[in-house]
């Protein structure tokens, strides 16, 4: 483990900048930022092949934000165990005494059509199709992930938050990240707490952040690598445990519902996993390419779990956790350039997750497991200096299943965008499943030039109101924040980063009338009355409630909200999501 440098800064005067300390550097074989399923895979399979060859000196590190190893995933999770086999292989044996042991085998699956009181079985297409896949929860998939890279000797550095990109100044390729400062004040003053952050050197640096990394955005603008795809679109995740009563449970098996309540015009789908001892994981993801801005994702879930569908099993149970995250729909199309000099991008940051299959674990471990493997490749057939880049990378993810599965499917995502909306996107990928299976000459558009712009104006749509949360199977914004730990010092700079906010608010107000306040599945985003300001609101940020879901910075429709990291180790500590 890393340890900082604590400076004491009691006695500076106010000309003091920060930024002009030096930090402290370490210099790394290979810099790996997010501690998820593509970064640990990556790490593990680095070490694996470096300690083989006998060359146990090769460095790899690991950087992650969450104060521990998972404590910042949210996911389903079934996970298809097609990488996690090839990477341990005596994962989930009985007779390995480090094996994951919370895995349930999947046993049935269930597809359902739902109208506000009934369900209506429809056919499950072949990509929803369970057999042979787990039940797990990835936060502590990760965990255990996170313990097998420490055994085959990554170095790993929970609470160590990469805010910047560090380039070279010869040929400007990536040489590394630096770490955030710590103890800064809101006002970027430095307090007694003050900590410089680090500079992390490295010849090859994976990005590894997840869905829409705020580190990814800076590169994939610096490299252009969109060139040739399409704006990636997203969908926002809302999930919560349950502790259901013995009789309701039913290991093993796996619902998946569409239709209410969401409105035919949004994309989404809810699910119901049964999984360990008399746990439910539920949740739903909506489409941000949603038109309507009066409509909440969180109150879009709460009123889900009200169908009888959910209701009846969680009845009379209890809710032990929540969580909240954006994900990739753009799949094929929106696959970006992933090598650029320096580095590559894996996992969901390049954006690998199936969309009819709702499963992106197996295709992050595995880019991350093909992007070690060129890298280690690259760094020992030209081991003195110069910049490295992962052409073998590229060529290995379109030869890779990761590619043949997402061409695949390629057509479903945006099928939903005919003006058949919901219903037209059901029939159309009913056909893509079992009659053209992707190999169509065509390949259908997303639209351009992302989910923001898809959202109509506030007067243009109809508006929803929510029913009071019960208490018992529904629960208001701030006892569900309660439930994901998260804690970010108040007095930092605000990791929100909105230009001008009276002016957002000025612009945005009588256009989505408080979309922020809608969209955050924490609440974060607030206008309130107040008679003194223009339009007789305030916008306030309450930003030690943010849950790192990234949907402000893809939905705000103006894009002028920009998600930077807070300080290390901060942010949610979620429990089995
Ligand atoms: C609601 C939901 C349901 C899903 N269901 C399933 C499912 O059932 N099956 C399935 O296979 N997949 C599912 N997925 C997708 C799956 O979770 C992802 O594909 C997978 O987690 C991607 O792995 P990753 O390592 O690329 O990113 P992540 O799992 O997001 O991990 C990224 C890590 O990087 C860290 N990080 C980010 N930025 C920085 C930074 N700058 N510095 C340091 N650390 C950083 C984050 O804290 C995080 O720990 C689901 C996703 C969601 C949101
Ligand atoms: S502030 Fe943004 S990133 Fe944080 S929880 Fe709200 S929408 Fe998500």
């Amino acid at each position: 483990m890393a340890s900082k440098t604590s400076v004491s800064f009691l006695d500076i005067d106010d000309s003091f900048d920060p930024r002009e300390q030096e930090r402290e550097s370490d210099n790394v074989d290979v810099c790996i930022v997010g501690g998820g399923p593509a970064g640990l895979s990556a790490a593990i399979r680095l070490k694996q092949i470096a300690n083989e060859a006998g060359n146990e000196a090769f460095r790899v590190l690991l950087l992650e934000k969450a104060g521990e190893l998972g404590a910042h995933i949210v996911s389903g999770n079934v996970i298809e165990p097609s990488a996690v086999n090839e990477l341990i292989p005596d994962w989930n044996n009985p007779d390995n005494p480090s094996r994951f042991e919370n895995a349930t085998p999947a046993t049935h699956d269930k597809m359902r059509f739902l109208t506000k009181n009934n369900s209506i079985p429809i056919p499950a297409p072949p990509q929803m199709n369970n057999k042979g896949n787990y039940i797990i929860s990835l936060n502590q998939f990760c965990k255990w992930l996170g313990e097998r890279a420490e055994e085959v000797g990554v170095e790993v550095y929970p609470g160590f938050a990469a805010s910047e990109v560090l380039y070279n100044s010869t040929d400007g390729s990536v040489k590394g990240v630096a770490t955030n400062d710590l103890g800064i004040s809101r006002k970027g003053k430095p307090k007694p707490s003050f900590e410089r952050g680090m500079e992390f050197n490295a010849r090859v640096t994976l990005f590894a952040e997840g869905c829409h990394g705020s580190l990814t955005k800076q590169v994939i603008k610096k490299f252009d690598l969109r060139r040739d795809s399409q704006p990636q679109t997203y969908g926002l995740g809302l999930k919560e445990v349950w502790e259901v009563k013995p009789e309701k449970f039913r290991k093993g098996e796996i619902v998946h519902t569409m239709g209410y309540p969401l409105p035919s015009s949004t994309y989404g789908g809810g699910w119901l996993y049964h999984f360990g001892d008399n746990l439910v994981s539920l949740g739903l993801v909506v489409g941000l390419d949603y038109p309507n801005p009066w409509l909440s994702p969180y109150g879009e879930f709460q009123k889900m779990k009200h169908h009888p569908i959910y209701k009846s099993v969680i009845e009379g149970g209890k809710c032990i956790s929540y969580g909240a995250r954006a994900l990739n729909e753009g799949g094929f199309q929106s696959i970006p350039k992933c090598a650029f000099p320096g580095g590559a991008l894996i996992g969901d940051t390049a954006g690998f997750l199936n969309v009819p299959k709702i499963k992106g674990t197996h295709t992050a471990m595995r880019s991350g497991m093909l992007a070690a493997q060129a890298a280690y490749s690259a760094l020992t057939s030209n081991p003195d200096s110069g910049t490295v880049f992962l052409y073998d990378y590229e060529d290995a993810l379109r030869s890779s299943s990761i590619w043949s599965e997402l061409k695949q499917v390629r057509n479903m995502r945006p099928s939903f965008h005919s003006p058949l909306g919901l219903y037209g996107g059901i029939m159309y990928s009913g056909l893509e499943a079992y009659l053209f299976r992707g190999k169509t000459p065509w390949t259908l558009k997303h639209k351009e030039p992302g989910d923001h712009a898809a959202t109509k104006l506030a007067s243009e749509c109809p508006k929803i109101e929510y029913p009071k949360p019960d208490g018992q199977i529904s629960f208001d914004i701030l006892t569900s924040v309660s439930r994901t730990g998260t804690n970010h010092e108040e007095d930092q700079p605000v990791h929100l980063q909105v230009e001008d906010w009276e002016a957002h608010k000025n612009d945005q107000w009588p256009k989505y009338k408080g979309i922020e306040n809608r969209f955050c599945p924490a609440g974060v985003y607030e206008y309130v009355e107040d008679g003194a300001k223009e339009f007789g609101v305030k916008f306030q940020i309450n930003a030690q409630n943010c849950i790192h879901c990234k949907t402000c910075d893809i939905k705000a429709p103006a894009q002028d909200i920009n998600w930077q990291t807070p300080q290390g180790g901060e942010g949610p500590k979620y429990f089995m999501t």
